[in-house]
């Protein structure tokens, strides 16, 4: 499943803007979810966020899938390395129950731990719930090794199933005044596709301002030095 963003306020990309557009896999791990029980939270609210933090024309692809091991390995494969993906972001799974195996499936597809996503995700949330050290969220990058095509890499990181934790993880706790108490883990998420090849990714600094060091800063309006 396709979908375009709509927020009519950006403009539409131009044709060498799409050839290089971001692209970003938004991946529901939800058994009742998934058959119907209760409509999917996930999606919608990683949309919602990601339509008001990123100022780069993008485009996301969508999955909602239940608990099942294989299932997630294969959605994430596919996400990486066909639909070439940027960046996956996955909802749920990520708890102590039998059925929770989201980061058993990202490290099987990994070819790089990213572990400061993990624990900076612990870290934030518990400002927000004491049962944040229940999430086992992890991230990694997964590096194609196609030879026919040109080389690829994706940076692929686990959210909580709650679909409230998704703008807590990404976006971080500002208190009364606006000042960051604990930042979001999306801050540093542009400079690390930099990093691996990806487009660059501006961001609307009220909701989260992209970190970089200075020599790597295109925009100076759009992002903040470290
Ligand atoms: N995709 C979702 N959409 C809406 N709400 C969700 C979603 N995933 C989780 N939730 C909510 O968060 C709660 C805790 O999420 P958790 O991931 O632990 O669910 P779960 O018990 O594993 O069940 P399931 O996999 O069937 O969603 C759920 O009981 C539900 O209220
Ligand atoms: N920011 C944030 N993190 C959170 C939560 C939350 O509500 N907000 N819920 C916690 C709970 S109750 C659980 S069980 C774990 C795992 O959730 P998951 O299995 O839905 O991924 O995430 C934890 N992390």
């Amino acid at each position: 499943m396709t979908t375009a963003t709509t927020d009519a306020a950006k403009p539409a990309p131009g044709p060498d803007e799409l050839a290089n557009l971001l692209v970003i896999g938004l991946v529901s791990v939800s058994d009742r979810a998934s058959s119907g029980v209760y409509q999917d939270g996930g999606i919608p609210a990683l949309e919602e966020w990601l339509n008001g933090a990123i100022t780069t024309p993008f485009r996301v692809e969508t999955r909602l899938i239940p608990d099942d091991r294989a299932t997630i390995e294969a959605t994430l494969v596919e996400l990486a390395d066909t639909v070439k993906c940027h960046l996956v972001l996955t909802t749920g799974g990520t708890g102590p129950a039998r059925r929770d195996v989201t980061p058993e499936a990202t490290l099987a597809v990994g070819t790089k731990e990213m572990p400061g996503f993990g624990e900076q995700m612990r870290q934030i949330s518990l400002h927000f719930v004491p049962t944040a050290i229940l999430s086992r969220q992890v991230a990694v990058i997964r590096e194609s090794d196609d030879r026919a095509t040109a080389p690829h890499a994706t940076l692929i990181m686990n959210l909580p199933g709650q679909p409230k934790s998704i703008r807590e993880t990404l976006e971080g706790l500002k208190d009364d005044a606006g000042n960051q108490v604990a930042a979001g883990i999306f801050a540093a998420v542009p400079y690390c596709i930099d990093l691996i090849g990806g487009p660059y990714i501006e961001t609307d600094s009220a909701v989260c301002k992209a970190f970089r060091p200075k020599s790597a800063i295109r925009n100076r309006a759009a992002a903040t030095p470290l």
